[in-house]
């Protein structure tokens, strides 16, 4: 049965690379609509490894995934990229195409899942203005600044309106002011109803948006003492 507010649900999932010892183990969480989750823990305790998990790049080795009410284990391969669809991925290295402008990469989304170009200039050019970038809009990834291209890589996430934004250590490669400008923007987004999960090393980062919730990583288990993973508490109004 799908809890109410569920978006993805795992069931003791647990992963290993090859045959080497899991780096991921027992975890059981569920994600819920419109929530701003931090995903933290020491380097190496599988914070990476757990987003792929969640945007369907790496398949867990045991357990159960569900997600949007589909059993995500034994999706076949062509219900595969609606899904995916719906979850929108910051890569810690941003992957932007390297010959691409800003416009291009961002439009990149909607051009692979099949939309018209008279579709693609209004919604491309909104959302590089919302991330503060239509006076760069023509400049390729190598004449950019880390902050910038890390806000085309974020406008690439969310062109597709995906219901979740998946972000690897976003604000790792950016200067205080510039990490805070990228959390307003991830909120901004999470208060128009998008799920949103930051893997960050700043627990600054935590402090600063009131009702998030932390999923912490020991060792490629999941620490949630107070239950508030399976039970979030209600948010402030
Ligand atoms: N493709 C892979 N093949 C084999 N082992 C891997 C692979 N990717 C990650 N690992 C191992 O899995 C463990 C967790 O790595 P992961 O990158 O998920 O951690 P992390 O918390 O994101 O670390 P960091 O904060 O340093 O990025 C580590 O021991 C790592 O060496």
């Amino acid at each position: 049965m799908t809890a109410e507010g569920e978006i993805i649900h795992f069931d003791n999932v647990g992963l290993r690379y090859g045959t080497e010892r899991e780096v991921l183990s027992d975890l059981t969480f569920t994600l819920y609509a419109g929530r701003f989750y931090f995903l933290t823990g020491a380097s190496g305790a599988g914070k990476t490894s757990l987003l792929k998990l969640l945007y369907l790049a790496q398949r867990p080795s045991r357990g159960a995934v569900r997600m949007f009410g589909n059993d995500a284990i034994t999706l076949s391969r062509a219900s595969l990229p609606a899904l995916r669809r719906r979850i929108g991925v910051v890569f810690q290295d941003f992957r932007l195409v390297p010959h691409l402008s800003a416009f291009d990469n961002v439009a990149l989304p909607l051009r692979v899942a099949g939309h018209g170009e008279k579709d693609i200039a209004g919604p491309v050019r909104d959302i590089l203005e919302w991330v503060g970038l239509s006076e760069r809009i023509d400049a390729v990834p190598a004449t950019l600044s880390g902050g910038e291209q890390q806000r085309i890589a974020i406008a690439r996430a969310v062109i597709g309106r995906p219901a979740v934004l998946v972000a690897d250590e976003p604000t790792g490669n950016v200067d205080p002011e510039m990490a805070l400008k990228l959390l307003r923007l991830f909120e901004m987004l999470n208060r128009q109803g998008t799920t949103v999960v930051v893997a960050t090393h700043d627990l600054d980062l935590l402090r600063k948006v009131p009702d998030s919730l932390i999923m912490r990583l020991e060792r490629g288990r999941l620490a949630d003492p107070t239950g508030a993973l399976r039970h979030p508490p209600a948010r402030r109004t």
